[in-house]
Parts: structure tokens; C-alpha cells; sequence
């Protein structure tokens, strides 16, 4: 654990783009321009297994307990912060990590702000010019090899899932599948996230110890006791022709085979939060989020917490929602690890930020990629389809190519 914390928050001029005040690959958390972005690394709590959560939320407690904050703009985001990011199993290599940032830029409407967090006090805060970067200085991306993928096995997988499905052994299960891509040189994930973050502006644009995406799946904002959930499940691909789209959303929502898909996943957040809550709002009727490669069953779950539930605490219960796990969910884990063949590492698990009151915003780490620790030219890009008893082989590689088009054309990938 670290020695007492020095953090001080200020206002300052908005910047242009968020993005680009990164002076080097550091941390992102980036929607329709706003949002925050960090780098530099004051402290680290580095878990692994099926207590990765909770290790992290107890220590996140005590750090966030002995810290001096100065904070003079008070908004979600501002004093001090850390971001995660955690493995989608209890048992992969990957666990998780909850980073404490030396810098943090942060911008909500018309507001933004330089958070600074020191280990050994702080006796002046340094000027936002002179700790941001000034001019754009991110390496060009360099040539990306991406293999096509292993359609056969997934074909194989996903049979088998409808099979065990129509047995009877479970409900639902989600399948996912990973590429891998080769660098001709180290990635910076700069250029990566400016190019996710033009191209799905209404996506969460995020880098995290190493998991680069932009997911459309919110798993809780809690923000002064309310807490708020985008359940995603039921996917159809966008023809690009505006009205055909919308016979398209009018189809996706009348289809019996992704309402089935969607509400086994809004049901296993419904029922984290009903505990949590003293009400939880769930709309009756799902609508359509339009993004430019899928467009996706939604649901915005709402509650008003009951208890000091930190946003941690939450996640660790909500996580593996069924959009990502299945029905029932231990089922639907023994089935991944029997057919997937796939350590997913933090792909399709938790990822976001806390801060010290326990409020934060965490997503699902979807339509994202992994850089390997051990080097920064290799990459695992992935995605995964909710499979139940009517879903087809051909129609779920389809939509699991689209939902990898998002990574594929932020290395430089042509459509
Ligand atoms: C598992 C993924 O997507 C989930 C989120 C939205 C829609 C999904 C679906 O329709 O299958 C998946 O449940 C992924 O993008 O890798």
C-alpha cells in the first residue's frame, strides 16, 4: 500500500481534445468528447482469482481513506481516482489491476480540470501547459498483419452450445472468439483511441493496463446513489441505408430469438441491482442503439441505492452479467471453458474508474483488443455472440465479424 496520498484537483481552460493532451499511452476513458484521460502511475494493486474484485475494492478503502484532497471543481471524476480493469474468469492469468494515475485530465460540459496526486506531498501544482502534451507527437501506426480467424472452430462451438441449449443444460450461452494481430512495431495506443473515439463517438473509448476498446455495455454508473446500467444483448448488422435500417431496429425488436437473448441479460442485472436497491426502473419494452457496425437490443437500468454500495462492490456482483456469461450463469461458465478454448484474459470483463466516495463508471471491455504485456507488437482482438436454442452458425460469425470491425479498423484495416 502507499504512503498517504497527496491529490489536489483545479479547474482549467477546456482543452480542444481530450484525447491529444496525452503526452505519452496512457490511460483513457473517453465518450462523445468528454470524459478523462491519465497517465504516469503514483500506485498499483495487482489481484488475480475469484477475490480479484473485492482485494482491489479493500484496498482501494484504505488509500482512499488516509488521502489529502484538495478538490476545487467537485464533479464525478475529480480528487482522487483509479481505473481497473479485471480478468473475465476467476481463474485467468490476467487478473486485475486498479491503477492510481500521477495525472488526470478530466471534461465534463463545459467544465474541465488537472488532477495531480503525489506520493511525497505536493508543494506546488504544476501548470496544466506544462504537464500536458503540446503538440500532437503520437508515432504514425505501423503496418498491423490481422489473421481472419478459425471459423471452423467457432462453427463447431457454436453447434455444440445450440446443442446443449436444446438439451436442455442451459438457457443461453455467450461464445467468444479472439484474432490476433501483428505489429510491424510497438502500437501506440494513441493513435487507437483517436481513431475508436471519432468512429464510435457514443461508445466509451478506453485504455486500461493494456485493453484498448470501445464498448457500448455500461455495467453501473453509480454516481450519489443512483445507480445506472446499459444491458446490451441481441445484435443485428446495419445495412448503412437509413430507412432500411429502421424496418432493420423494427425487426430486431420484434424478433423472438434476440428479446430471448436480451432478457436472460437484463434479468441478471435486474436482479444484482433489486438487491441494492430500494426500487429498480426497468423499462418494459427494449429499444435500439444504432452504432455504425451493430445495432443492438438496450436497456437503461435505473435504482436508487439502499446502501453505501461502492461502485466496486457492485460490479463484483453484476459481473458475469448473461450478455457476456449466460443462463444460468455457473452453467453457462462451465460451458465457455468447455467449448470456447479461449483464456479471454480481461476481454468481456470489468473495466472503469472509482473514486474516493466508491462512485465511478464501469463498463463490459467489449469490441476490444488485448496488447501483450511481453510485447507490445502482438494483439488479441475479440468478440462474442449470446447463443440460445434459435441461433445460427452462419448469422453468429457474421455478427461476431462485425463486432470486431470497430478493432480491425483502428489498426489500420480497410472495410
Ligand atoms: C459479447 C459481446 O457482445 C455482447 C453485447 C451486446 C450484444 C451481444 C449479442 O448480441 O450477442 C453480446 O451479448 C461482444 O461484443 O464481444
Amino acid at each position: 500500500m502507499p504512503g498517504p496520498l497527496t491529490v489536489r484537483t483545479v479547474a482549467i481552460d477546456p482543452p480542444e481534445d481530450l484525447l491529444a493532451t496525452m503526452p505519452e499511452a496512457g490511460i483513457s476513458w473517453v465518450r462523445r468528447g468528454e470524459g478523462l484521460v491519465a497517465w504516469g502511475e503514483v500506485a498499483r494493486l495487482d489481484s488475480r482469482g475469484a477475490s480479484r474484485i473485492d482485494e482491489a475494492d479493500a484496498w482501494w478503502r484504505r488509500v482512499s481513506r488516509h488521502a489529502v484532497v484538495r478538490d476545487d471543481v467537485h464533479r464525478p471524476g475529480t480528487g482522487l481516482i483509479a481505473f481497473g480493469a479485471f480478468s473475465f474468469a476467476d481463474a485467468s492469468d490476467a487478473g486485475g489491476a486498479l491503477v492510481i494515475p500521477r495525472y488526470v485530465v478530466g471534461v465534463r460540459g463545459d467544465e474541465a480540470w488537472l488532477t495531480v496526486i503525489s506520493e511525497d506531498g505536493l508543494t506546488a501544482m504544476p501548470a496544466f501547459a506544462d504537464v500536458a502534451a503540446r503538440t500532437a507527437t503520437v508515432p504514425a501506426l505501423p503496418r498491423v498483419e490481422i489473421a481472419t480467424g478459425d471459423r471452423d472452430a467457432w462453427s463447431r462451438a457454436v453447434s455444440a452450445a445450440v446443442e446443449r441449449i436444446g438439451a436442455g443444460e442451459l438457457d443461453k450461452v455467450v461464445l467468444a472468439r479472439a484474432v490476433q494481430a501483428r505489429a510491424e512495431a510497438p502500437v501506440d495506443v494513441r493513435s487507437l483511441l483517436a481513431t475508436l473515439a471519432t468512429e464510435y463517438p457514443s461508445c466509451w473509448t478506453f485504455h486500461v493496463d493494456g485493453l484498448v476498446g470501445a464498448t457500448p455495455e455500461l455495467l453501473a454508473r453509480v454516481d450519489h446513489g443512483l445507480v445506472t446500467s446499459r444491458v446490451l444483448a441481441g445484435t443485428i448488422r446495419p445495412t448503412g441505408d437509413e430507412t432500411a435500417d429502421l424496418a432493420h431496429a423494427a425487426a430486431l425488436a420484434r424478433s423472438s430469438k434476440d428479446r430471448e437473448e436480451h432478457e436472460y441479460a437484463v434479468r441478471s442485472v435486474t436482479s444484482v441491482l433489486e438487491s441494492h436497491c430500494g426500487s429498480v426502473n426497468v423499462p418494459e419494452e427494449p429499444s435500439v442503439l444504432h452504432l455504425p457496425n451493430v445495432m443492438h437490443l438496450a436497456t437503461d437500468v435505473t435504482g436508487v441505492l439502499s446502501h453505501n454500495a461502492s461502485a466496486l462492490e457492485l460490479i463484483r456482483e453484476l459481473h458475469p452479467s448473461a450478455a457476456v456469461c449466460g443462463t444460468p450463469t455457473l452453467t453457462a461458465a462451465r460451458v465457455i471453458d468447455a467449448l470456447e478454448g479461449l483464456d479471454r484474459g480481461r476481454y468481456a470483463g470489468p473495466v472503469g474508474w472509482i473514486n474516493a466516495a466508491g462512485d465511478g463508471e464501469w463498463c463490459i471491455g467489449l469490441r476490444s483488443a488485448e496488447i501483450s504485456p511481453a510485447d507490445p507488437t502482438r494483439l488479441r482482438l475479440f468478440a462474442g455472440c449470446g447463443i440460445v436454442a434459435a441461433s445460427e452458425v452462419g448469422a453468429e460469425w457474421a455478427e461476431s465479424e462485425a463486432k470486431l470491425e470497430p478493432m480491425r479498423r483502428a489498426l489500420g484495416a480497410q472495410a
